[in-house]
């Protein structure tokens, strides 16, 4: 299963803020989307997720357009999570995360209380929403997603609001769903984040493509240092990678 991005490109009040770029994601893989601020990663997202139409170009998935793809169906196979998400309603944690199941028509309670559990929510079920902190409404976001079992989980700095913990516990959800067969993209600011948990990392700058590899290689010092303007180095073992300054 795939996701194509193809010549796509995006303006905002006439200037050109991505692209045109071309961009194939493999489900069963988790894909980090890195970059400086303004970059283009919630653009790229949002189109990636169907959301917007962009200015050029197109995204499929399975060689399908998103634009020909029904909302509910679109809404089935790509789950998103936008950057600062809020909630509309003061509902329960339970009802927010039942809405993941909206694309579906059903509240399938396994679901829920699998997406609750997997983000140790179970405790806050029956809570206002609006009584959460940020993190912990967050982790209410984020189950929702979880909920709605997507083919595609497309994430927005899902990491931003999480103590090292849930961080951690988090990823392990999304390894675990990437092994399953889903999807995984992620907007990460954390370099080390992105260098010891995902497959491959697309770097962004300035709307384009800057690297596009596997962590070591799409995240050298060479590219921080070209893309952030930071000199920094490597340290530690395979997997538990620091970024020194
Ligand atoms: N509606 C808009 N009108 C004009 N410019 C916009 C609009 N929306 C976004 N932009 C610009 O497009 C660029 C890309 O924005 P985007 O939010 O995709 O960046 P980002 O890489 O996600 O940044 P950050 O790391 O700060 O979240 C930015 O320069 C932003 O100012």
């Amino acid at each position: 299963m795939k996701l194509r991005a193809r010549s796509l490109s995006v303006e905002r009040r006439g200037k050109a803020i991505l692209g045109p770029l071309d961009l194939e994601l493999e489900a069963g893989t988790i894909t980090a989307i890195c970059g400086p601020n303004g970059a283009g990663k919630s653009t790229l997202l949002t189109m990636l997720a169907g959301l917007e139409k962009p200015s050029g170009g197109a995204v499929a998935l399975d060689d399908r357009p998103l634009a020909a793809l029904h909302p509910r169906e679109r809404a089935r196979a790509i789950g998103y999570l936008p950057q600062d998400g809020g909630v509309a309603w003061d509902v329960s944690v339970r009802n927010v995360v039942a809405l993941g199941r909206l694309p579906y028509r059903d509240a399938t309670p396994q679901s829920i209380d699998a997406a609750l559990a997997a983000l140790d929510l179970l405790d806050f079920a029956d809570r206002p929403v609006s009584s959460l902190s940020g993190g912990e409404r967050a982790r209410a976001l984020l189950a929702r997603v979880l909920a709605g079992e997507p083919r595609w989980i497309l994430a927005d700095e899902p990491l931003a609001a999480l103590d090292l913990a849930h961080q951690l516990a988090l990823l392990d959800v999304l390894r675990r769903q990437s092994r399953d067969g889903t999807g995984v993209v992620l907007v990460v600011h954390d370099l080390a984040v992105a260098m010891n948990h995902a497959d491959r990392v697309v770097v962004l700058d300035k709307g384009r493509v800057a690297a596009d590899g596997a962590p070591q290689s799409a995240l050298s010092a060479e590219i921080i240092r070209e893309v952030w303007g930071v000199e920094t180095s490597w340290q530690g073992k395979e997997g538990a990678k620091a970024l020194s300054f």
